[in-house]
C-alpha cells in the first residue's frame, strides 16, 4: 500500500540563514519551518530582520549561509538562488500593488494567464466568492474600499495556488481598530484555501489574530518560535516579555520548587525556566496577574489609570515603591490615591535572571 508521505515534508524549511548587505550581517543563522497549512508570523520591532528574511524567501535576497527548501526542494542556499519567478510564491505588498487600469476580476486573473479560458474564469469566480467580491467584479480598484482593495490583492496573489504566500505588512496603512478584524478574516480566507502563509508584522494584536505560530525577531536573531499563548505566559527572554503585552518585574527569590518569595509574599505556579532554590531572581507579572480583591489583606496605592474600554488598567504602587500593573472591570472606578485590595493569581511564573 501506498503510504502519503507529503503532510511530513514541510512546506517551507528556513535553515540556519544569515544574511548581510555589503558585510553587515543583518540576519543570523535563523530556523524554523511550516507544514502545509500553517500560518506564521515574523514579528518584531522595526529594523531586527523580518522583510530580510521574507525577501530571501522569495528569492530577492541571496543567503550569507543555510538554506530554504520549499516543498522538499532547496530554492536557496549560499552557492544557489533559484529566481523568484520559478519560485511558485504569492506575495501581498504593503500598498497592495494593483493594477489600476484593470477590474478587480482582471486583477485577480492576472497570474493565471496560462490557463485554459474556461478553468481561469472558474479559479476566479472561485476566488470572487471566497473574498466575497462578487458584485464588486467589474469595478476598478479606486472605486473600492481599502478592505476591499486588500482582498483583491489577496485573492490575485492566491489565484494560481502558490506553494506559500508572502504578505508584508499588509495591514499597514488600515487603521489600527480595523487591524485585528482584518488580520482575522485573512487567516479565514487563507484556511479555507490551504494556503500555507507567512507574514511579517511589527503589530503583536495581528500577529495573534493571524498566525498559529510567530516567531519574534530581535537584531537580527530569532528569539523565540511558538504561538500566542506561549509568547505571552512563557517569553524566553526579557526581550520578548517586554515586547509581547506590558508587564513588570519585580525582584524575588526561589525558595522551592515553583514557589518564590517576592513583595507580594510566596508565589506558587510553574517556573518556565531552569532555576535553583536561594537564586535571586526577577518576575514577570502580567496586568492579568494581578487580581482586584476588596478582601485582600494585601494593598497597593493607584498611581496611575488609564481607560481601556471594558477594564481600566490601573498602575499600583507597593511599599517598597515598586510599581505593577492590575487589570480591574470598568465599572469598579477607583482614583488615584486610593488603596487597592490586590492578589497575585499567576499560573505560569516567567522569572529572569539579572543576566537575561
Ligand atoms: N537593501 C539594503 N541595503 C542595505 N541595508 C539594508 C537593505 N535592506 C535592509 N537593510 C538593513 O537591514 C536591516 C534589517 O532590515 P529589514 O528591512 O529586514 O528589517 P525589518 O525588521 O523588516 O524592518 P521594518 O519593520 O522597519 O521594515 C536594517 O538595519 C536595514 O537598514
Amino acid at each position: 500500500m501506498k503510504t502519503d508521505t507529503s503532510m511530513q515534508i514541510p512546506q517551507l524549511q528556513v535553515d540556519n540563514i544569515s544574511i548581510g548587505y555589503a558585510d553587515r550581517t543583518v540576519v543570523e543563522g535563523i530556523s524554523f519551518q511550516l507544514k502545509p497549512g500553517e500560518i506564521a508570523c515574523l514579528l518584531g520591532p522595526s529594523g531586527c530582520g523580518k522583510t530580510s528574511v521574507l525577501r530571501a524567501i522569495a528569492g530577492f535576497e541571496p543567503l550569507m549561509q543555510g538554506s530554504i527548501t520549499l516543498h522538499g526542494k532547496t530554492v536557496s542556499s549560499s552557492v544557489m538562488s533559484l529566481p523568484p519567478e520559478k519560485r511558485h510564491i504569492g506575495m501581498v505588498f504593503q500598498d497592495f500593488a494593483l493594477f489600476p487600469h484593470l477590474t478587480v476580476v482582471k486583477n485577480i486573473g492576472f497570474g493565471l494567464q496560462k490557463l485554459p479560458r474556461k478553468q481561469r474564469q472558474q479559479r476566479v469566480e472561485e476566488l470572487l466568492e471566497l473574498v466575497e467580491l462578487t458584485d464588486a467584479k467589474n469595478q476598478y480598484p479606486h472605486q473600492l474600499s481599502g478592505g476591499q482593495q486588500q482582498r483583491v490583492a489577496l485573492a490575485r496573489a492566491m489565484a494560481p495556488r502558490p506553494d506559500i504566500l508572502l504578505l508584508d505588512e499588509p495591514f499597514s496603512s488600515m487603521d489600527t481598530e480595523l487591524r485585528e478584524q482584518l488580520a482575522r478574516e485573512v487567516r479565514d480566507l487563507l484556511r479555507r484555501d490551504g494556503v500555507t502563509a507567512i507574514m511579517v508584522t511589527h503589530d503583536q494584536h495581528e500577529a495573534f489574530a493571524m498566525a498559529d505560530q510567530i516567531g519574534v525577531l530581535g537584531q537580527g536573531k530569532l528569539l523565540q518560535w511558538g504561538n500566542g499563548y506561549d509568547l505571552y505566559h512563557r517569553p524566553s527572554s526579557r526581550f520578548v516579555a517586554d515586547f509581547i503585552g506590558q508587564g513588570v518585574l519585580i525582584p524575588g527569590e526561589i525558595i522551592a520548587d515553583n514557589k518564590i518569595h517576592t513583595e507580594l509574599g510566596i508565589v506558587s505556579g510553574k517556573i518556565t525556566s531552569a532555576a535553583t532554590s536561594g537564586q535571586q531572581v526577577n518576575l514577570l507579572l502580567r496586568p492579568d496577574d494581578i487580581i482586584h480583591d476588596d478582601n485582600s489583606p494585601l494593598k497597593a496605592e493607584i498611581v496611575g489609570r488609564a481607560f481601556r474600554g471594558a477594564v481600566y488598567l490601573y498602575t499600583l504602587k507597593l511599599q517598597s515603591g515598586q510599581q505593577i500593573l492590575c487589570l480591574v472591570q470598568s465599572h469598579h472606578q477607583h482614583d488615584i490615591g486610593e488603596f487597592l485590595g490586590i492578589r497575585l493569581e499567576a499560573d505560569h511564573l516567567a522569572v529572569f535572571s539579572d543576566l537575561t
